[in-house]
C-alpha cells in the first residue's frame, strides 16, 4: 500500500486484496490494487527448514473449552442446532521474532497450504497456512470445497474415518450444494477424499460449476461465508451460540482473504482466489494469539475435541 489509510470492500466488484472478518456483518478490509504495489515472484525452495523444537501444550484454558463443548453437545441434542464450530485463542509468548523468517518457514513447511503474512498498521500483523479454499472464480467458472473432519497424520493418507467426521463433513457439503443451487449451473460434486495439511488429515470434497449470468461475486460469497466448516448449522443458530459462548473475539480468524478480481497478465479474465483464514495467528508485541477450533456434532467427545485444537495449534507453534 502507498499509505496507511484503511480501505473497505463495498460490494466485491473492487480489485485488490481482501481481508474479511468472521462476522459477515462487519466490513472487509481491502488493499485496492490502484493504491498498492503488486509484485509477483516465482518461489524457489532453497531455504533450509529449521529443525523444529518440541513445544509445550498450554492447557490453562482446557476446562473452559471443554465446558463450552459439553454445552454445545447438549444444545445439539435438545434443540435444532446440528453442528457448531467452537474455537479458542491460545497466547504464546515469543522471545525472538523475524517476520520474513516466519513467513518463509511457513511457506516451506506447509507446501499445500495458502500461506500468507498480512499487515496493516491500523489492524495488525497476521500469519496463516490455510488448507481451505473458500472460492476461486475465473470468468464464470468457480471452484469451492467442503473441508471438515480432522485426525492426526499417522504415516498413512488412507486412514479410517469414523461416522462423526464423515457426518460433520457431509453437513458442509450439503450446505454448499444447497446455498449454490440458485446462483449456479453445472454443479459438480467430486468424490470425498483425504487430504494432508501438515500434521493433520482432513476430509475434502471439491465442488465446481458455472456462475449464472445474473449472479454476482457478492451473492456467492454471502451464500458461502461462513460455511458450517467454521460456523455451524443452521447458520444463524450456530452463530448466536458462538457469539454467546466463545469468550473472545474471533475477528479475522475463520474469515477469509485473498485476491479479488485480479486480471491475469496473459488474459482479459478476472480471477478471484479466496481462502478461509484457518491455522492462523495474530502477533502483537511479543505475544502471538494462535486461533484454533473444531466442529462439534451430537457424536463429539469433549476431550477429543480439546485434543484436536491442541494438534491444530501445532501448525503455528512449531514455526514460532
Ligand atoms: C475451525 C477449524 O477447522 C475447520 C476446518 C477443517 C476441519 C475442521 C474440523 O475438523 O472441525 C474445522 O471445520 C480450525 O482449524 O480452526
Amino acid at each position: 500500500m502507498n499509505d496507511d489509510e484503511l480501505h473497505f470492500v463495498d460490494n466485491f466488484t473492487e480489485s485488490g486484496f481482501v481481508f474479511a472478518p468472521f462476522d459477515s456483518a462487519e466490513k472487509s478490509i481491502l488493499f485496492p490494487l490502484n493504491r498498492a504495489l503488486f509484485i509477483s515472484e516465482e518461489l524457489v525452495n532453497k531455504e533450509k527448514i529449521i529443525e523444529k523444537k518440541p513445544f509445550s501444550v498450554d492447557d490453562s484454558s482446557k476446562k473452559k473449552h471443554v465446558q463450552i463443548i459439553e454445552k454445545a453437545i447438549h444444545e445439539i441434542k435438545t434443540t435444532d442446532l446440528q453442528k457448531v464450530v467452537i474455537s479458542r485463542e491460545e497466547l504464546v509468548k515469543i522471545s525472538y521474532f523475524d517476520v520474513l523468517e516466519i513467513y518463509k518457514q511457513l511457506l516451506f513447511t506447509y507446501k499445500n497450504a495458502f500461506v500468507y503474512v498480512w499487515f496493516h498498521p491500523k489492524v495488525g500483523l497476521w500469519f496463516g497456512a490455510s488448507p481451505e479454499t473458500l472460492l476461486i472464480i475465473e470468468d464464470e467458472a468457480f471452484k469451492t470445497m467442503s473441508l471438515a473432519g480432522t485426525q492426526v497424520y499417522n504415516n498413512t493418507e488412507k486412514p479410517v474415518w469414523k461416522s462423526k467426521e464423515l457426518e460433520e463433513q457431509q453437513l458442509v457439503t450439503n450446505f454448499i450444494k444447497n446455498q449454490l443451487k440458485d446462483s449456479t449451473t453445472n454443479l459438480i460434486i467430486d468424490k470425498t477424499e483425504t487430504i494432508r495439511a501438515g500434521n493433520l488429515l482432513h476430509l475434502r470434497t471439491k465442488v465446481s460449476g458455472m456462475l449464472k449470468e445474473s449472479s454476482t461475486l457478492e451473492q456467492l460469497i454471502r451464500a458461502l461465508h461462513p460455511t458450517p466448516a467454521v460456523c455451524g448449522l443452521p447458520r444463524k443458530i450456530a452463530k448466536d451460540f458462538i457469539d454467546t459462548n466463545e469468550s473472545y473475539n474471533r475477528s479475522f480468524y475463520t474469515g477469509f482473504l485473498g485476491e479479488l478480481n485480479l486480471q491475469n497478465a496473459t488474459s482479459t479474465l478476472k480471477k478471484t482466489q479466496l481462502f478461509v483464514n484457518l491455522r492462523c495467528m495474530k502477533v502483537q508485541d511479543d505475544v502471538a494469539s494462535v486461533f484454533v477450533g473444531g466442529g462439534i456434532t451430537k457424536d463429539s467427545n469433549a476431550e477429543n475435541e480439546w485434543e484436536e485444537t491442541v494438534s491444530k495449534a501445532k501448525t503455528m507453534k512449531q514455526v514460532l
